[in-house]
C-alpha cells in the first residue's frame, strides 16, 4: 500500500476502532487500489479516499413494536446511505440479532462498489435491525416492519433511497414495509422499495436474481478456462434466498449442488438438489422455524453431517459460500486449498476473512471470485424493478433474464480487463474492486466538493 492509502486506512482504524467488520472490508478494498491511486495523484488533493470511506449519512433509530402477548419491545434500526454519487442510494435491509453499526457499514461500503460495477445509475446503502424474525408470528413480523418503516419512510423514496431485502428480510417483510410506506405517503410510489411481490409492482425474477446472477458469473469464469458448467458439482453454504437461486439455475444448466450447509450441519446429496420436488422442499425448509437442513436428509435418504461445514470436501468442482460473512476462516481456507478444488466463488457478502482470502488468492491452482461482483445480480434486478416501476410497466421473465445475463457478463469481463490493464494478471478480486472504485471516483470528481 502506498503512503496515501496507508494513511487513510490508519485514520479509518482510529476513528472506527470498535467496528471490526467495517474495518475488514475497508482494508480489503483499499489493499487493491494502489495502481489506480498511483495513476491518479489528483485524488489525494481532493481527499477522494477520505470521502469515499465516510458514509454520506448514517441514520439510527428506535423501533418499538408489540408482540402477540401485548409485551412491548425496542429494537435498533439503521440505514447507512453510503454514497449517492452514481444515483439514488440502493441496498438491502438485514434483520438479524447480530446487526450493529459495524455490520451495516461493512455491507453499505461493499454495496457502493457492487452497485457501481453493475453499470446502472444507483448509489450504495444498507440498512437493518437487530430484530430476530425467527420464532415470530406473521402478525409480529408485520408490526415490527410497520414500526421500522414508520421511522425510515421519511428518509427513502424512489429518487432518494430504495431499500430491498437481505438476510432475514424477504418478500413478506418487503410487502409489509411497502404497505406501511404507501399508507404513510398516501401514494403508490412503487420505486421506494424493491423486492416487492409481482402483484404490487415487483419484478419477475427478483427472488431468483442473486442466485441466477451468481451462476451466470460462474459460467463466464468457467468459459475463461475452456470449461462448461454442465456436469459440475457444487458445495455451498446457506440455502436461503440466494442458495435456492443457485440450486435452481445450476440444475437448469446441467450442474448440481451436491453439498449444502445450514446452521445445524451439512447435507451430502450425490444426486444433487436438482429435481423440482427437492427444490420445492428447500423452500418448505426455509419457511420452517428453526431453519434446519437435517430434514432434507431424512426425506431424500442422503447423508447429514451435524455441527460442521462442508468446506474441504474433495468430490466437487466448485465452492460457493452463500450464507453469511466470515463463514470461511484461515483454517477452512487451508482445507479448501488442500481439497484440490479449483473454483472458490464467493456469494454471501464478505464470506471470507481477509487472511483466508489472501491465502486462497495465493494458491496457484485456484480461481477466486469476489462476492461484490458475483452477487450483484440481486441489486441489478432490483434496479430493473425501479426502471419498470418508473415506466409503469412489467417486463417479461425473458427480458429481465436477458438483461441480468448481460450485466453479469459485463461485470466479469470488465474486472478481467481492468486487472490486466493494471498489470495484475487474472485477478478477479482486485479487478472488481478497481472497476467499482473507478466508477464512483469519476462521478465524485465530476461533482466537485461534497
Ligand atoms: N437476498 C439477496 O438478494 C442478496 C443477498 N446477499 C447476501 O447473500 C447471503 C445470503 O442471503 P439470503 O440468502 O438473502 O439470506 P436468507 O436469510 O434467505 O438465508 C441465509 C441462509 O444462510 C443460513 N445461515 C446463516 N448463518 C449461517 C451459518 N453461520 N452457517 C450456515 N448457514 C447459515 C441461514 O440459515 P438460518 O436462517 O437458519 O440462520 C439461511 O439458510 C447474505 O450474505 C446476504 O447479504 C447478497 C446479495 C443480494
Ligand atoms: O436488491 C437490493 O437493492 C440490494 C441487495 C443487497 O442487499 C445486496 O446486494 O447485498
Amino acid at each position: 500500500m502506498n503512503a496515501y492509502l496507508s494513511r487513510v486506512l490508519e485514520d479509518v482504524k482510529t476513528k472506527n476502532a470498535n467496528e471490526p467488520e467495517f474495518l475488514q472490508t475497508v482494508e480489503e478494498v483499499l489493499s487493491s487500489l494502489e495502481p489506480v491511486i498511483e495513476a491518479h495523484p489528483e485524488y489525494e488533493k481532493c481527499a477522494l479516499l477520505e470521502r469515499i470511506v465516510e458514509p454520506e449519512r448514517t441514520i439510527e433509530f428506535r423501533v418499538t413494536w408489540e408482540d402477540d402477548n401485548h409485551v412491548w419491545h425496542v429494537n435498533r434500526g439503521y440505514r447507512v446511505q453510503y454514497n449517492g454519487a452514481l444515483g439514488p442510494y440502493k441496498g438491502g435491509i438485514r434483520f438479524d440479532p447480530s446487526v450493529n453499526l459495524s455490520i451495516i457499514k461493512f455491507l453499505g461500503f461493499e454495496q457502493v462498489f457492487k452497485d457501481a460495477m453493475t453499470g446502472l445509475p444507483i448509489g450504495g446503502a444498507k440498512g437493518g435491525s437487530d430484530f430476530d424474525p425467527r420464532g415470530k408470528s406473521d402478525a409480529e413480523v408485520m408490526r415490527f416492519c410497520q414500526a421500522f418503516i414508520s421511522e425510515l419512510y421519511r428518509h427513502i423514496g424512489q429518487d432518494i433511497d430504495c431499500p430491498a431485502g437481505d438476510l432475514g428480510c424477504g418478500g413478506r417483510e418487503i410487502g409489509y414495509m411497502y404497505g406501511q410506506y404507501r399508507r404513510l405517503v398516501g401514494a403508490s410510489e412503487f420505486g421506494a422499495l424493491s423486492g416487492k411481490a409481482v402483484c404490487t409492482g415487483g419484478s419477475i425474477l427478483r427472488p431468483e436474481a442473486t442466485g441466477f446472477g451468481a451462476v451466470y458469473y460462474l459460467v463466464e469464469a468457467l468459459k475463461h478456462d475452456g470449461e462448461d458448467i454442465k456436469g459440475k458439482r457444487i458445495a455451498m453454504s446457506g440455502y436461503g434466498n440466494v442458495g435456492w437461486g443457485i440450486m435452481k439455475k445450476a440444475a437448469e444448466l446441467g450442474a448440481k449442488v451436491t453439498y449444502f450447509a445450514g446452521p445445524d450441519g451439512y447435507i451430502h446429496d450425490p444426486e444433487g438438489v436438482s429435481t423440482e420436488e427437492k427444490l420445492n422442499y428447500i423452500l418448505e425448509m426455509r419457511a420452517k422455524d428453526p431453519m434446519h437442513c437435517k430434514p432434507y436428509a431424512e426425506k431424500f435418504g442422503c447423508e447429514f453431517v451435524p455441527a460442521t461445514k462442508c468446506w474441504g470436501v474433495k468430490d466437487v468442482d466448485i465452492y460457493m459460500p452463500a450464507a453469511t460473512q466470515n463463514d470461511v476462516n484461515l483454517d477452512w481456507a487451508k482445507k479448501i486449498a488442500e481439497s484440490g478444488v479449483k473454483y472458490y466463488i464467493e456469494v454471501a457478502n464478505m464470506p471470507t476473512t481477509n487472511e483466508a482470502l489472501e491465502f486462497l488468492k495465493e494458491q496457484k491452482h485456484m480461481v477466486v471470485a469476489p462476492s461484490k461482483a458475483v452477487n450483484a445480480g440481486g441489486v441489478s434486478v432490483s434496479e430493473l424493478e425501479m426502471a419498470q416501476n418508473a415506466e409503469r410497466l412489467y417486463w417479461t421473465a425473458e427480458e429481465v433474464d436477458e438483461k441480468l445475463k448481460g450485466i453479469m457478463k459485463n461485470i466479469y469481463q470488465s474486472s478481467v480487463e481492468v486487472a490486466e490493464r493494471y498489470g495484475l494478471g487474472y485477478d478477479l478480486v482486485a479487478g472488481a474492486n478497481i472497476v467499482g472504485f473507478q466508477k464512483v471516483a469519476d462521478a465524485m470528481m465530476a461533482q466537485g466538493i461534497f
